[in-house]
């Protein structure tokens, strides 16, 4: 409890002082996830920041294009780009990365490689940025499989061999979720004192849910089984309908889904048969946080994480949500 006049609870669980007291918990490990998390942390409030003030940034110039003061005004997305790129790099903990905004993988310089390579995107959302709804970061770890100079290869590893994986919410307040394969923990940004802290432990998905979520202007280019399921969804006779959200933000829907249950589907549509959403900085640490909460996710023919990726800008449908929820729409699947 917060004593009158004291800003802050001393014993509060900070998001550094969590990643340690796992680290502890595997006296061989090196800690350096621990340092790579906390590098990660740093590039997150970064961008958090730089997120909250993207609307007073526009009233100096539209992103992209000179201010009043003649400065440049950088885009969020690729100014989010740079901060977690600039970080991963100087964390001396990576040797590979994989971001959505770079076409091909940014390899770290031999002085400063670690064993990690972190797949992310470092802007989620990007096209809710200008009416200021939530947008998010998302990253995926795994460790190089390979010895010597890394290769595109160490960065095409099956969802199952991630090490640690997260998302942050840039919502009415900044949230950062994060696994390392023993749980789900949420931390809400406090900013009086600029510290993630531990708001939502142990966080669970609840079995079934009563909101569907799918751009559902696209439902004339979804195959039959999709367009069945979101019918009997708001069907009365098929029982209690369910509701609608969609943000357009994967972090916000995939946020919404873990705490209030129910499913989130980008599925194939006629004109992009792997769905929209890509496979390495999207899908795969969802699906690795989704399980870990105790729900599921699917491409609609494999569990998400069972597939062996074959170029890291590789695009699948996905299911993910509430366990019973995901079985059922699986169910209309022929
Ligand atoms: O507008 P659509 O087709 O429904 O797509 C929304 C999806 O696209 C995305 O915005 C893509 O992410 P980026 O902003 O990182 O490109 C997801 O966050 C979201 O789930
Ligand atoms: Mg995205
Ligand atoms: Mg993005």
């Amino acid at each position: 409890m917060t004593n009158q006049g004291q800003a802050f609870d001393v014993n509060a669980m900070t998001l550094t002082r969590f990643v340690l007291a796992e680290q502890k918990k595997h006296p061989s490990a090196s800690g350096d996830l621990s340092q790579l998390l906390t590098c990660i942390q740093t590039a997150i409030k970064a961008v958090s920041s730089a997120v909250r003030k993207a609307g007073i940034a526009q009233l100096h110039g539209i992103s992209g294009e000179t201010n009043v003061q003649g400065e440049v005004v950088k885009k969020l997305d690729v100014l989010s780009n740079e901060l977690f790129i600039n970080m991963l790099q100087s964390s001396y903990k990576t040797c590979l990365l994989v971001s959505e905004e770079n076409s091909s993988v940014i390899e770290i310089d031999e002085d400063k490689r670690g064993k990690y390579i972190v797949c992310f995107d470092p802007l989620d959302g990007s096209s809710n940025i200008d009416c200021l709804v939530s947008i998010g970061s998302i990253f995926a770890i795994y460790k190089q499989n390979s010895s010597g100079t890394p290769q595109v290869s160490d960065a095409l590893q099956a969802g199952r061999d991630m090490v640690a994986a997260g998302y942050a919410l840039y919502g009415s307040a900044t949230m950062i979720v994060l696994t390392s394969g023993f749980g789900v923990n949420g931390f809400t940004y406090d900013p009086a004192i600029g510290e993630f802290i531990l708001t939502d432990a142990n966080m669970r998905i609840p079995d079934k849910g009563k909101i569907y979520s799918i751009n559902e202007g696209y439902s004339y280019l979804w195959d039959q089984s999709v367009v069945q399921y979101i019918q009997d969804k708001k069907n009365p006779a098929k029982g209690k309908p369910y509701g609608a959200r969609y943000v357009g933000s994967m972090v916000a829907d995939v946020h919404r889904t873990i705490k209030y249950g129910g499913i989130f589907i980008y599925p194939a549509t006629s004109d992009n048969p792997k769905g929209k959403l890509r496979l390495l900085y999207e899908c795969n640490p969802m699906a690795f946080i989704i399980t870990q909460a105790g729900g599921k996710a699917s491409t609609g023919k494999m569990d998400i994480l069972d597939v062996v990726p074959e170029s890291i800008h590789q695009r699948v449908p996905i299911y993910l949500g509430s366990k019973l929820d995901v079985d059922e729409a699986l169910s209309y699947i022929k």
